[in-house]
């Protein structure tokens, strides 16, 4: 009998570390799904690895609905294929969300300044391609930064990143974007309890009352400047050019432009859009019983107004600038 008893306490001893394996690994296994159910952890790999993670992406919206044919390890972090390079205040903000509709484009909500600014440059692209939202192969990613388009360092530095990227720029009547930019600058002294500098002191020659070359709202708006750089590096078949002010009055319009242009079908659905009456603009409908979204307070603001004289100075001092423009891309804008 003991000696019995001394055999079995031996076999027990021997199968101790296998038992205490087992447990071991369905507590860590139990708390590695539970760790990425609750959000405890962005890691990349956990979500590849794990159907939960992959599930939890797509509760959270990060995946386009129907992308259940793919499994979760062909989501990776992409180098942007399209890049929306500004202008600034000509639309660029409701062109991505517009574009985002689009069960195959996707982007980062920020705007990323990577090739513009010099710090997060030396960051390096796989820096940047981190920053990149997760998508699947037959995904587009687009980044958009509007301060691209002045840069004078970026479309050398994207250039050298793929030469054959897909670029987009955003443009509305030169004026218009001039006043929104200084609307803009009104709003953000107004939120500091300042007042902005009198339109006329910071557009107008003091000595000459002529259009001061060098305002900064007004060099943006001499869009062929802008535009004559990137044309240096790229063939303008690889630009695509959005109509702005059409992009506020028939965004359906537009999209679909991009969406051949980026060799996509035509999935941004007409429903998606509805006129917000109160707001002046489209806003979104991402599905049929979901909420409407239209964009924040900051865009489509009330135009300080300005003298007509100031206007017709900025529309008459624009008018050769848009020539060249027109000339520089073969189409023309029906600006005044
Ligand atoms: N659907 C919709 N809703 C609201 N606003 C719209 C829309 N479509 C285009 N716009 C125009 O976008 C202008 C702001 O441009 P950006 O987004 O490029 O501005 S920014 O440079 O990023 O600050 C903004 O300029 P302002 O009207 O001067 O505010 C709008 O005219």
């Amino acid at each position: 009998m003991r000696r019995q008893l001394r055999r079995w306490t031996k076999s027990f001893l021997c199968a101790l570390p296998a038992f205490a394996f087992i447990l071991m690994t369905i507590f860590y296994n139990g708390f590695f799904i539970a760790t990425i159910n609750f959000g405890g952890s962005s890691n990349e790999d956990s979500m590849r690895n794990s159907n939960k993670g992959f599930r939890k992406l797509l509760e959270d919206g990060h995946l386009p609905p129907g992308r259940d044919r793919y499994n979760s390890s062909s989501l990776a972090h992409r180098l942007p294929q399209c890049i929306i390079i500004g202008a600034r205040k000509c639309g660029t903000r409701a062109l991505i969300e517009f574009l985002k509709l689009h069960p195959q484009i996707i982007s980062p909500n920020d705007e990323m300044h990577f090739f513009s600014n010099d710090t997060n440059y030396k960051l390096g692209f796989e820096w940047y391609r981190k920053k990149m939202p997760l998508s699947y192969p037959d995904q587009i990613t687009i980044e958009k930064t509007p301060k691209y388009f002045i840069s004078v360092i970026s479309p050398s530095r994207i250039h050298r990143m793929n030469s054959s990227i897909k670029l987009i720029a955003i443009l509305r009547h030169p004026t218009t974007r001039v006043i929104s930019d200084y609307t803009q600058i009104c709003a953000n002294k107004q939120s500091k309890n300042e007042t902005a500098e009198p339109f006329e002191l910071r557009a107008l020659d003091k000595q000459t009352g002529h259009i001061n070359p060098v305002y900064k709202a007004t060099q943006i708006s001499m869009y062929h400047l802008h535009i004559s750089r990137w044309l240096q590096l790229f063939p303008l078949n690889q630009l695509h050019i959005v109509d702005g002010d059409n992009l506020i009055l028939n965004p359906l319009e537009e999209i679909r432009k991009i969406e051949q242009f980026l060799n996509l079908p035509h999935l941004v659905n007409p429903d998606s859009f509805y006129y917000n009456s109160t707001r002046g603009f489209y806003c979104m409908r991402k599905t049929k019983t979901g909420p409407e979204q239209c964009l924040g307070a900051n865009k489509g603001r009330k135009h300080v107004n300005l003298s007509k004289k100031v206007i017709t100075k900025l529309n008459k001092f624009f008018k050769p600038h848009n020539e060249q423009l027109y000339k520089l891309i073969g189409r023309r804008f029906p600006w005044r």
